[in-house]
């Protein structure tokens, strides 16, 4: 994978969740909750299954609209992408997997196949770039997916439980990739069961439990000396009931 320059924007993009919540037929699944998602930082979002860690993704992104309360970007919505658990892949190859989503973007046709090659060398897939998508491993789609979201130049990427599918030489491939958006001025925004995982990659932990806010604290904090039980307990690993 080559390497980026570094191009840390001057102002990082601000997410006020301003007393959110969602409910699916009558019953509250998230919140309400209010937070900031601010700085250019790496946030994990963490919880324990079903604690509402995916919908609170899919709410910033947009993908999903709040019961109550409000979402609002500070000045103009950023360009965002999102990386899902497994990838959602056209059926061709993987190079026009990448075409398609520059045709989306509305990139003229004679710029689409060089900007292609680009983001498949950038993720280390030129060698497949010929190979039906669909047919590629599980780490391998994950990184076109990253492509795909790298062609897009978002200033946030969202990714939720990226590596959960994948051995662990994949999950390094991924875990560099991120940490190569985020040298390049990308804001991460991110959801994990894995603590080591998030020891390696957070700034800043978000800890959800039954759909609650528990605890938001700077990484250091979060795993030296968490500000709540609940946040002690995920910590060491025993289980949140
Ligand atoms: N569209 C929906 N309709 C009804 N219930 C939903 C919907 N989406 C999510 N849920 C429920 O909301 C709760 C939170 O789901 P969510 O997917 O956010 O959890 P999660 O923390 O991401 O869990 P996991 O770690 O298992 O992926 C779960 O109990 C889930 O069953």
């Amino acid at each position: 994978m080559t390497h980026l320059t570094l191009s840390v924007p001057a102002t990082t993009p601000r997410l006020n969740f301003d007393r959110v919540s969602y409910a699916s037929r009558g019953q509250t699944l998230l919140g309400p909750l209010s937070l900031n998602l601010e700085g250019h930082r790496r946030t994990l979002i963490m919880g324990p299954n079903g604690a509402g860690k995916s919908l609170l993704m899919r709410l910033a992104h947009g993908l999903l609209q709040p019961t109550s309360g409000r979402l609002v970007w500070e000045g103009a919505a950023p360009r965002q992408a999102m990386v899902f658990q497994r990838p959602v892949l056209l059926r061709r190859s993987a190079l026009a997997n990448l075409e398609y989503a520059l045709a989306v973007q509305r990139v003229p046709r004679r710029q689409r196949r060089e900007r292609a090659r680009e983001a498949l060398a950038r993720f280390g897939l030129e060698a497949l770039a010929r190979r039906p998508a669909r047919v590629l491993s599980g780490g391998e789609q994950q990184r076109l997916a990253l492509a795909r979201a790298w062609l897009l130049s978002p200033e946030v990427l969202f990714l939720d439980e990226p590596t959960s599918a994948l051995d662990p030489a994949a999950i390094r491939a991924v875990e560099a990739a991120i940490g190569d958006f985020h040298r390049q001025g990308v804001r991460i925004v991110m959801t994990s069961h894995d603590l080591h995982q998030a020891r390696r990659l957070a700034d800043e932990v978000i800890l959800l439990h039954h759909g609650r806010l528990v605890e938001q604290s700077p990484a250091a904090t979060f795993f030296d000396a968490p500000v709540t039980a609940e946040g002690h307990a995920f910590v060491h690993g025993e289980l949140l009931d």
